[in-house]
């Protein structure tokens, strides 16, 4: 029953307040990504905005300090789209935290045209997914050091109409962007899924979240999509409204019965039948350890 009255609602109502808890929330300077360190902020945590625009960062880190009154908010370069970006944002946090209690991966791309990260990646797959994908694996360590620690992945309801077809991941036999888009989180929502197997007895636990359709930036690269998202901004969420639900996996008590689960206005939602697939699942594990050149274990 507890369970039940915790799904109960589309608003995060947990009280829990985060006083030496520390969190990390990825592409943090903008949209659901900003509510979400801003909330985390106001409940005392030590909240770092991990963003590729530090400028843009620093604005945010002040809004939100004058805000909340949280002089802890803190602004770190991390650019999902270069692995060396990532692996120097881990080793200095690594350096200067003893802690890390939450981690939200929620940073994305979408619809942009085709191009390459630093390393040769597909954008989508590279930022989405494979980038989360390495910065979880480098902060792990900490994550376990200090459980009960939770690791939120940002997926969407676009999960259902993509595919992950190993022989064209980063697109080199077919290309389009908004497929591309749905590829890549389907790939946060399996990557949720092996984690959690992964993590089990652990104390880490880690939830997938569709955040509901947002008026945020995330359409900037799609003309047709800025349109439509206009037509119907009266009708989409907000960012805060938009952040509920990474809050709630992030903040409600008692969840770690649920880890590995998606969520969606702060409900487990129903993924689509590959996202439920745990030999994909695994081989796509696999896979990603062998582009970034993690051992595969
Ligand atoms: N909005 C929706 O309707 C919706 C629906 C379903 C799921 N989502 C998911 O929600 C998450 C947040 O999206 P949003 O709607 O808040 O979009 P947004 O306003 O465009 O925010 C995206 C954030 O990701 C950052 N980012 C992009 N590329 C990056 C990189 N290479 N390295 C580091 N940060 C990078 C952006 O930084 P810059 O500002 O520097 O570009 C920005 O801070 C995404 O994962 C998205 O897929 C959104």
């Amino acid at each position: 029953p507890q369970i039940r009255k915790m799904l109960s609602s589309g608003v995060c109502t947990s009280t829990v307040q985060l006083p030496g808890k520390v969190a990390v929330v990825t592409g943090a300077n903008t949209g659901i990504g900003k509510e979400t360190a801003k909330e985390l902020a106001q409940r005392g945590a030590r909240v770092y905005l991990a963003c590729r625009d530090v400028q843009k960062g620093e604005l945010v880190a002040r809004e939100i300090q004058i805000m909340t009154g949280n002089q802890q908010v803190l602004v770190r370069k991390l650019d999902l789209a270069d692995t060396k970006s990532i692996r120097a944002f881990a080793k200095d946090f690594l350096a200067e935290e003893k802690h890390l209690h939450i981690l939200i991966n929620n940073a994305g791309v979408m619809m942009c045209p085709y191009s390459k990260t630093a390393d040769g990646f597909e954008m989508h797959i590279g930022v989405n997914h494979l980038g989360h994908f390495l910065l979880t694996h480098l902060l792990l360590e900490k994550l376990k050091e200090s459980a009960p620690s939770r690791v939120v992945n940002v997926s969407s309801l676009a999960h259902h109409l993509g595919r992950i077809h190993f022989h064209n991941l980063q697109g080199e036999k077919f290309y389009h962007a908004g497929l591309a888009y749905c590829h890549s989180k389907l790939a946060n929502i399996l990557f949720t899924q092996e984690l959690a197997r992964r993590l089990k007895g652990s104390g880490v636990t880690t939830y997938s979240v569709h955040p509901g359709t947002v008026n945020s930036e995330l359409v900037r690269h799609s003309y047709l999509m800025r349109w439509i998202w206009w037509l119907f901004s009266f009708f989409i969420k907000t960012p805060q409204q938009g952040a509920q639900t990474s809050l709630y996996c992030a903040l409600t008590e008692g969840l770690e019965v649920l880890n590995g689960n998606h969520f969606s206005d702060c409900h487990v939602a129903w993924v689509s039948a590959q996202a439920r697939n745990e030999t994909v699942a695994r081989r796509l594990w696999d896979v990603s350890c062998d582009l970034l050149g993690i051992p595969v274990d």
